[in-house]
């Protein structure tokens, strides 16, 4: 039998890289001096580290997410829908990634958040354009959510981009068309900067394809992944509001909405409505 190696001698034996003055390390590879240098803490606060570190990983996976779908976007366009199925499913899991984060921050108490809410200043959620762009990217489209970038052009081009860009839903439609499911003419050419209004011929569309499956395996598929994000992007709100409540109470918020009032209405956007109100006839 051998005889285990000590902790220092695998190292050796494993011969593990470990001189990195003339090549590429882990951290230089990652970046992180800068990831890791980018807390910067404006309050003696204990909690303030977890209130930044929180909104630093939903920003990164949200980049990731946007990534994610704008090439799904592109697919569903491209007409390569196995591709787009792999990104919107990663899409999903991300949102649910973000929707168990929401477990960490509710560790936080009233009187713990308390503390450092006051060097928030006027900042708040509401100007993530991150954010921003990925509910424009699935269609939810408000031109008075552009205002908070209107200061810096260079983001505010991003997200206008995004707000006139057709979502992945119009993408959506505009292939049930190409695959020879009758939409309302209205749905495939418009402004896509305009408020989506759910449609009863685009219902129909929908129900063409959820009545016989196997036809329209694909578009079948689609709609199930569609209502997968939708789904796990309801919880994330859902789980805002409720964290919200039980930090701040009704508090305005600090970008200057009803707080809880607001992020109650926000619960109330459907983004991708006939994917949903089609199960009733069925
Ligand atoms: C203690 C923690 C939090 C509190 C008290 C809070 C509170 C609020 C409030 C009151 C609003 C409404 C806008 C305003 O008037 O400020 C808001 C919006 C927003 N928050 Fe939070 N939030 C918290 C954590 C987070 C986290 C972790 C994220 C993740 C990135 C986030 C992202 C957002 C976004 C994106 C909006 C805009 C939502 C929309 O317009 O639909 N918030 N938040
Ligand atoms: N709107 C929050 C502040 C807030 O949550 C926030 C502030 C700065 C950076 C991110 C934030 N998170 C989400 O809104 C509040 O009213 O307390």
């Amino acid at each position: 039998m051998n005889t285990p190696s000590k902790p220092e001698d695998i190292v050796r034996e494993e011969r593990a890289q470990l001189d990195f003055s003339k090549s590429m390390s882990y951290g230089d590879y990652l970046c992180l001096e800068q990831v890791l240098g980018a807390q910067k803490p404006l309050s003696p606060a204990h909690d303030e580290m977890l209130f930044i570190i929180q909104h630093q990983t939903s920003e990164l996976w949200m980049k990731l997410m946007l990534h994610e779908l704008r090439a799904a976007t592109a697919a569903v366009a491209a007409d390569h829908l196995p591709e787009a199925f792999k990104m919107l499913a990663r899409v999903s899991k991300i949102m649910e990634q973000l929707v168990h984060a929401w477990d960490v921050l509710a560790t936080m108490t009233p009187p713990e958040y308390s503390a450092l809410r006051p060097y928030l200043g006027p900042s708040s959620g509401f100007q993530s354009w991150q954010y921003r762009c990925i509910e424009f990217s699935l269609g939810n489209k408000n031109a008075a959510m552009l205002k908070p970038h209107a200061h810096a052009p260079a983001r505010l081009a991003e997200v206008e981009a995004a707000f006139h860009a057709p979502s992945l839903y119009d993408e959506a439609l505009r292939l049930l068309a190409r695959r020879g499911i009758a939409v309302p003419a209205s749905h495939l050419e418009r402004d896509w900067s305009q408020v989506y209004v759910a449609d009863a011929g685009v219902e129909a569309a929908w129900l063409q394809v959820y009545r016989n499956p196997q036809a329209h395996w694909e578009l079948y598929q689609l709609g199930e992944e569609l209502t997968d994000l939708e789904d796990a992007f309801r919880l994330w709100r859902f789980r805002h509001v409720t964290t919200v409540e039980r930090v701040i109470g009704f508090k305005r918020g600090t970008g200057g909405t009803g707080g809880v009032s607001y992020l109650r209405k926000m619960l109330d956007v459907v983004l991708f409505p006939e994917i949903w109100t089609l199960r009733t006839s069925l």
